[in-house]
């Protein structure tokens, strides 16, 4: 059967800091500009998730986007909407929230979830601008 790619867009909205906590607040900004602001700062950000895989001969999906919404609602959404990064999401508590980490730690969570046979990349914009893509 052809390989084909579905995705699905999300969106969510959070702060964060762009910091090491083992750093002074000097060598932090020599490095992360106004990214490390003490008080945080926060982004729109915009998710694509990417699924690569067979269609299905009975149902002629490569996986049901529905299922896919749910999943980025329970995993993504729900954990990270309206959320500071640094303080409120645990994966961020010794992991410097960048645009790079965030897209691992998205990868990470919906991977586990997943049919193995699908591959999976994730697209995140930080800004309209600034985008990141992790694929495993
Ligand atoms: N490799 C990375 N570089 C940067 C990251 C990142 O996560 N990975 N993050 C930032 C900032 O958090 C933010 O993305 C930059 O904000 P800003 O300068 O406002 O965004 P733009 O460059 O898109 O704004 P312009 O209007 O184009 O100036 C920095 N670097």
């Amino acid at each position: 059967m052809p390989r084909v790619t579905v995705h699905r867009k999300a969106h969510f909205n959070a702060a964060h800091r762009l910091y090491r906590k083992d750093w002074s607040d000097e060598k932090n900004f020599k490095i992360f500009n106004k990214c490390s602001n003490p008080n945080f700062h926060g982004h729109n950000y915009e998710l694509i998730v990417s699924l690569t895989g067979e269609i299905d001969k009975r149902t002629g999906y490569v996986f049901d986007l529905g299922m896919l919404k749910e999943y980025i609602k329970l995993e993504i959404e729900d954990a990270f909407d309206h959320k500071n990064l640094n303080v409120e999401v645990p994966e961020f508590r010794d992991l410097n929230p960048t645009a790079e980490n965030i897209s691992v730690v998205i990868y990470n969570k919906l991977r586990k979830l997943l049919p193995k046979d699908l591959e999976l990349e994730i697209t995140l914009y930080e800004t309209p601008r600034n985008f990141v893509t992790y694929s495993g």
